[in-house]
């Protein structure tokens, strides 16, 4: 087998990913095209990758005695982290032990799963622009924060979650308590404390996808996709596309802050450098080792999807990302709660022109559970949105039997 990370080479013979969800789909079935055998592991059976994987495995991965277990009864080549609510020190004790390569690495993953930890590079030690915000512990805390200087409207969230679970924005002091309680409750992990952000006002939010990868000679090189631009609803993404018209002077700085986020992170692959646009002003939010749920579009707007990129470039493989056409996704919702499901529409969304539907194959629906996305393209931002929305709200799913 060949090294790792030789420039002009296939070389990892097996990933393991952990998080297998639509996002990790995509990723296994881009690594299976360069010949890397892929184990899908997730806390649920069947789960999206599950069923393009050569294996796969069920497994609580907050569980760090048996992430261990697994990684060595496995013996992958890389570990490839698909969602934050890992045990991250199972995996910097891995990554020390230095047979297995963590992608990017385990101080990223570490990181950024915890919003403490990335705020505290970001705007403490790289000094990013980003809200003003504050942890708390107890309400008490929490309530001295928003009176002592963040203010109203601000967000509220726990520091260990991500698709906007446990979050909630706050216009007044009587919303404050129950944003604690359910930021308490909902996270994917309770870490214990909650972070509260001062409300940027933004003219729109991108997502700027950014690569690091071995260049020809063997260096790593920083590369960025067009911006995408998003739509949130209740903290989770509804819908996406690029590329985000911007100033000059804003792409510039976006580009600036996501260099050097991911430069201070490190390691190979593709990132989500999450980012507030007001004018020519940019602030920093978050930030995803891994390919982006907004980034979806990727998969008919680019020449290389993110999964792609990010596959290419854990490989050590050569990137390329130019846009291709200009392209939108927007997500199908499960709208019901049922354990098996069946989906209605198809033909109709499919007759939607330059449209493409993606269904996941998440065995269980849920209301507010992503289960699809329809993607389009045109000649205009507008008109690939119109057109996404409009084939995704073809798509009815209903409970089975
Ligand atoms: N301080 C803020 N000011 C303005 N809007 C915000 C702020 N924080 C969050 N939001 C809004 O809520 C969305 C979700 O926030 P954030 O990205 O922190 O949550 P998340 O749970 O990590 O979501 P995901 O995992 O999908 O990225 C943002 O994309 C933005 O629309
Ligand atoms: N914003 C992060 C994100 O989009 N993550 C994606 O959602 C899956 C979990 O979905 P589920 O909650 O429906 O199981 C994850 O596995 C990942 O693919
Ligand atoms: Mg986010």
């Amino acid at each position: 087998m060949m090294k790792i990370g030789t420039p002009g080479s296939a070389t990892a013979t097996k990933a393991l990913l952990l998080g297998s969800g639509e996002l990790g789909k995509e990723v296994a079935i881009s690594l299976q095209r360069y010949g890397v055998e892929v184990i899908a592991v997730d806390r649920y059976a069947h789960a999206p990758a599950m069923q393009v994987a050569h294996r796969s495995h069920v497994v609580d991965m907050t569980d760090a005695a048996a992430v261990k277990a697994l990684i060595a009864a496995e013996k992958p080549d890389l570990v490839v982290p698909e969602i934050e609510a890992i045990a991250t020190a199972a995996l910097a004790e891995i990554e020390a032990a230095g047979e297995v390569k963590i992608v990017p690495n385990a101080r990223a993953i570490q990181l950024t799963m915890n919003r403490e930890g990335i705020r505290q590079l970001a705007a403490e030690q790289l000094g990013l622009p980003t809200s003003d915000y504050a942890f708390a512990e107890t309400y008490a805390q929490l309530k001295a924060a928003v009176d002592g200087g963040i203010g109203y409207p601000c967000f509220i969230k726990p520091t260990m979650s991500s698709s906007g679970k446990g979050q909630s924005m706050v216009k007044g002091p009587e919303q404050l308590q129950a944003a604690w309680d359910y930021a308490k409750a909902a996270g994917r992990a309770d870490t214990g404390k909650v972070i509260v952000e001062a409300k940027i006002e933004f003219d729109f939010e991108i997502t700027l996808l950014t690569v690091r990868a071995m260049d020809a000679g063997g260096q790593v090189q920083t590369c960025f996709c067009e911006p995408i631009g998003h739509v949130q609803v209740n903290g989770d993404y509804r819908e996406s596309w690029q590329p985000q018209p911007m100033s000059e002077k804003a792409i510039q700085l976006s580009q600036q802050i996501a260099a050097k986020v991911t430069e201070a992170l490190g390691g190979l692959g593709l990132f989500g450098v999450e980012l507030f646009v007001r004018g020519d002003q940019v602030w920093f939010s978050e930030v995803s080792p891994r390919p982006h749920d907004t980034g979806m579009v990727t998969m008919v707007s680019q020449i290389q999807s993110e999964f792609d990129l990010h596959a290419r470039a854990i490989l050590g493989l050569p990137v390329n990302t130019a846009l291709d056409k200009t392209g939108a996704s927007a997500v199908i919702l499960g709208g019901v709660d049922a354990k098996a499901v069946i989906y209605q529409g198809l033909s109709q969304a499919l007759a939607v022109a330059d449209s493409e539907i993606r269904l996941f194959g998440k065995p269980e629906a849920f209301v507010a559970r992503r289960m699809g996305v329809a993607l389009a393209t045109a000649g205009s931002v507008r008109d690939a949105r119109t057109k996404a929305v409009t084939a995704a709200a073809m798509i009815n799913i209903v409970e089975a039997g």
